[in-house]
């Protein structure tokens, strides 16, 4: 019998909801998928909260001058013979995923943009409101169960799954991320539990037979710095499975190799996931924030302009060389990244030679050896499925095909090579521009956007914070000046003026004021001036999203 009050979840004994109550949301958070999430999160909350610690010792070691590297205490993971469980066939070919928010028409372009695989997130490219994490989650399982629709009435079209689609990944938020809209006795529930666990609930059944093939549900996995916080993961799945009662290993998940000290754990991650593991990704983007992040104490390690620091740096090449070797050894797919350019309307010029750098990257990509890889636009799946499909030349994978034991020497000074290029003024200004305006569309409720005829999201954003950070820390000397000019706060903060100045400019008053562009201005110069780096662009930054009904306390 349903005791609760009308307007109110239905939550069990220690959860309190806290986010806005909506019928539709309610079918999400029904008492029993709350009380799902809620035993994961008692199980498993030490474990995180220990993880998160030995994350800030870890950056004590190398703020105080250490610099990441392999574990000798893992020696022979990395050097053992063992292989991660057989690969699903239903994910064999991978060729191209496309990725994307967990918005509604998006899900539904996704899914039927020709891609093999959908990743919906619910991390770098969503904005993680109440509202847009609940209507992801109704949209998931509408497209889980194949019932998903969507009405453009201005444009008069309505959107539907086509027969054939991606196979969905789901990405989780990282462990960092709170849910401060629901509470577990008394503390905010793990973001990436809450994800994970309300789709779990909804979709494993149905994902199984509809899309699966009696495999499933997949997920990415991101911004993890430990094989630690990978098993975890792995003993999350059990559980999950154990709960379902589907057969163990069901579940598989690709991890995202983003983070710096992540890279000197491949071996060690893939094998605490060896069970449920779906290989691992090159997340470029937040690869590069993380080495910023990472050596913030050390002024050697300055970058050059952020366009400056490609896949062909040194340190880049190695780390996906090394991903690529670790992966198949292991049996996984080494899948690629995201280039960062999106199709350009009303220049043709420029959407040809954008369309020319996103193949020449995946043509990189998959000559390294990478089994699949990321598009940010539908667009670009015809592009890139060309150049993977006449790599693969007819096989599903790279796996068994391209060992590259060339990369097995591939050492910690490789990883750690200083990038090279210059730093610029215009480099600067870039970053403030770019920073400003993608905080000012989070803060309004879209994780990603275009700036500039490039996809930014959360992951691009923070290198612009960090870089800027890290260059006023160090008062970084910028290149191609006629007289010695070093980034100081002073001149940070005439380039702030002048940058949102432009910005006014480019976007018009209107926007402008109706806008967080203040907003998102005071958060981003606060984050690149504070003496002590944030940890995460957004976790300050969602103290000013979360929205508490009725009327409690918002901040966490
Ligand atoms: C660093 C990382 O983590 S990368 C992974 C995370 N980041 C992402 O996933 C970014 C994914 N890409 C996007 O969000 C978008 O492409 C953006 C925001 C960059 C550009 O989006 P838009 O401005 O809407 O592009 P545009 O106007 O050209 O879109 C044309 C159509 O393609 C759709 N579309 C664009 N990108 C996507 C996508 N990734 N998935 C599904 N549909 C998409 C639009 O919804 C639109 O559909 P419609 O014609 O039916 O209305
Ligand atoms: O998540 C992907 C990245 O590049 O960051
Ligand atoms: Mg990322």
């Amino acid at each position: 019998m349903n005791s609760k009050p009308a307007g109110f979840y239905d939550a069990p004994e220690g959860v309190d909801v806290r986010g806005r109550y909506d019928d539709e949301f309610s079918e999400i958070l029904t008492r029993d998928a709350l009380d799902f999430v809620a035993r994961l999160q008692r199980e498993f909350r030490e474990q995180i909260r220990h993880s998160m610690d030995c994350r800030r010792e870890a950056q004590r070691r190398y703020d105080a001058g250490e610099l990441p590297g392999f574990d000798p205490a893992t020696r022979l993971i990395r050097e053992g013979d063992w292989v991660c469980a057989p690969v699903p066939p239903p994910i064999a070919n991978r060729m191209v995923e496309i990725t994307g928010p967990v918005e509604r028409k998006m899900v539904i372009n996704a899914l039927n943009s020709g891609a093999k695989v959908f990743m919906a997130d619910f991390e770098d490219a969503l904005s993680p409101s109440w509202e847009n994490l609940m209507r992801g989650h109704v949209n998931l399982r509408d497209a889980v169960n194949g019932t998903i629709s969507f009405e453009d009435r201005e444009r008069n079209r309505v959107y539907k799954l086509n027969q054939n689609t991606a196979k969905l990944f789901v990405r989780p938020r990282g462990w960092h991320l709170p849910e401060a809209h629901v509470l577990v006795d008394g503390g905010p529930v793990t973001g990436c539990l809450f994800d994970f666990g309300l789709y779990f609930f909804h979709n494993y059944a149905a994902f199984r037979s509809n899309q699966g093939q009696g495999y499933g549900p997949f997920f990415y996995l991101p911004k993890m710095e430990h094989s630690r916080e990978a098993r975890i993961w792995n003993n999350v799945f059990n559980r999950a499975e154990q709960w379902a009662a589907i057969p163990s290993g069901s579940i598989r998940a690709t991890v995202l190799i983003e983070t710096l000290p992540a890279a000197f754990q491949m071996n060690e991650i893939l094998y605490e996931l060896r069970p449920h593991s779906a290989g691992l990704n090159c997340g470029r983007w937040d690869y590069i924030f993380s080495y910023v992040k990472t050596l913030r104490a050390h002024p050697d390690r300055l970058l050059p302009d952020r366009v400056s620091v490609t896949m062909t740096q040194p340190f880049m090449r190695s780390y996906s060389d090394l991903l690529i070797f670790t992966c198949h050894r292991r049996g996984v797919h080494a899948m690629g990244g995201m280039a960062a350019q999106i199709p350009i309307r009303g220049d043709a010029d420029a959407h040809a030679s954008a369309v020319d750098a996103v193949r020449r990257d995946k043509l990189r990509e998959v000559q390294a050896g990478h089994d699949g890889t990321w598009a940010a636009h539908p667009g670009l799946i015809a592009d890139i499925s060309k150049v993977f499909s006449a790599g693969l030349s007819q096989r599903d994978n790279l796996i068994g095909a391209v060992a590259r034991e060339d990369a097995a020497g591939i050492g910690e000074d490789d990883l750690l090579e200083r990038p090279r290029g210059k730093r610029t003024m215009e480099g600067l200004r870039l970053n403030t521009r770019v920073g400003i305006q993608y905080m000012a569309a989070w803060l309004a409720g879209a994780g990603s956007v275009p700036l500039y005829n490039l996809m930014e999201d959360a992951a691009t954003a923070e290198i612009s914070r960090v870089q800027n950070w890290q260059w006023i820390r160090y008062e970084a000397e910028l290149d191609g000046q006629a007289v010695k000019v070093t980034v100081t706060p002073e001149l940070f903060g005439r380039v702030v003026e002048e940058e949102m100045g432009r910005i006014e400019r480019e976007v018009g008053g209107e926007k402008f004021r109706g806008g967080m562009y203040r907003e998102a201005c005071s958060v981003f110069v606060r984050q690149c001036t504070s003496p002590e780096l944030d940890d995460f662009l957004t976790l300050d930054a969602y103290n000013r999203i979360v929205v508490h009904h009725p009327g409690a306390e918002a901040r966490l």
